[in-house]
């Protein structure tokens, strides 16, 4: 059974979360958040191989920072937005990965995926023609009207959180990245490109708790799920 690469963006500089240190380079436990996100990702068996994407000036976090057992590991740079870091990331996969391939693409910042919800977005995505792990909104969704108070109710059946790994053939995941970026289009994530090129990605539902570590509050809330 064959494996599948996998695009690790990983070139971001945290604003949100603030601080001088890039949050995928914040150590959780022993290790930093990223080198937890790879070692999780290398353990599942339909991995093959990684493209890490980094900021440039990244080098000296990353001297020895990264040892992914037993995977290829190849280093690309990255771009102004997190969209023209995994374009990078794809153009920078080894030729044997043919454009017919299934790629994953897989968040930096996501280091508690869970092995089982990788494992049921490459059996029921790759059928489909490529998908999305994402999770059915539960809450009740507001309209903010920008002073604080809300001025609407969003209808949320419908509504899903995207979240990742994404899984899509690389030639049509690099042109339709490529189209969007070149119109000019802001692309959050790999499904909204294949999405305005006419594709519909399967919806896969993955754990709640495959969370983007974003602020300091989701570090906590990460460093706990990767205890237990
Ligand atoms: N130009 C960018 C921006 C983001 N990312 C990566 O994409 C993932 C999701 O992005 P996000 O959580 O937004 O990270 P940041 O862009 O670093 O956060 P912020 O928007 O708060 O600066 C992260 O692993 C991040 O490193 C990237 O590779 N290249
Ligand atoms: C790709 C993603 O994690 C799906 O929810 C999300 O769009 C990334 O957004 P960010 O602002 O780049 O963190």
């Amino acid at each position: 059974m064959s494996g599948h690469w996998c695009v690790v963006p990983a070139a971001g500089r945290g604003r949100r979360f603030g601080g001088d240190t890039p949050k995928q380079y914040l150590r959780i436990g022993d290790k930093p958040l990223v080198t937890h996100t790879l070692e999780r990702l290398a353990a599942h068996s339909r991995v093959a191989g990684f493209v890490l994407v980094l900021a440039p000036d990244d080098a000296t976090w990353t001297r020895g920072l990264i040892e992914v057992l037993g995977k290829p590991l190849l280093i690309a740079n990255g771009g102004a937005e997190r969209a023209d870091s995994v374009l990078a990331g794809l153009r920078a996969l080894p030729a044997s990965v043919a454009m017919e391939h299934f790629v994953l693409v897989h968040d930096a910042a996501r280091p508690c995926v869970r092995a089982e919800d990788v494992t049921r977005l490459i059996e029921r995505a790759v059928p489909a023609g490529g998908g999305l792990l994402a999770a059915p909104l539960r809450d009740t969704l507001k309209r903010a009207d920008g002073q604080g108070r809300s001025n609407g109710t969003e209808p949320r059946e419908s509504r899903w959180r995207a979240l990742t790994p994404q899984l899509f053939r690389r030639g049509e995941l690099d042109a339709a990245l490529a189209a969007a970026l070149a119109a000019g289009v802001a692309i959050t994530d790999e499904a909204m490109a294949m999405e305005r090129a006419g594709h519909a990605p399967l919806l896969v539902e993955g754990a709640e708790d495959n969370i983007k570590v974003t602020t300091p509050a989701d570090l906590a809330l990460a460093e706990f799920l990767l205890s237990r």
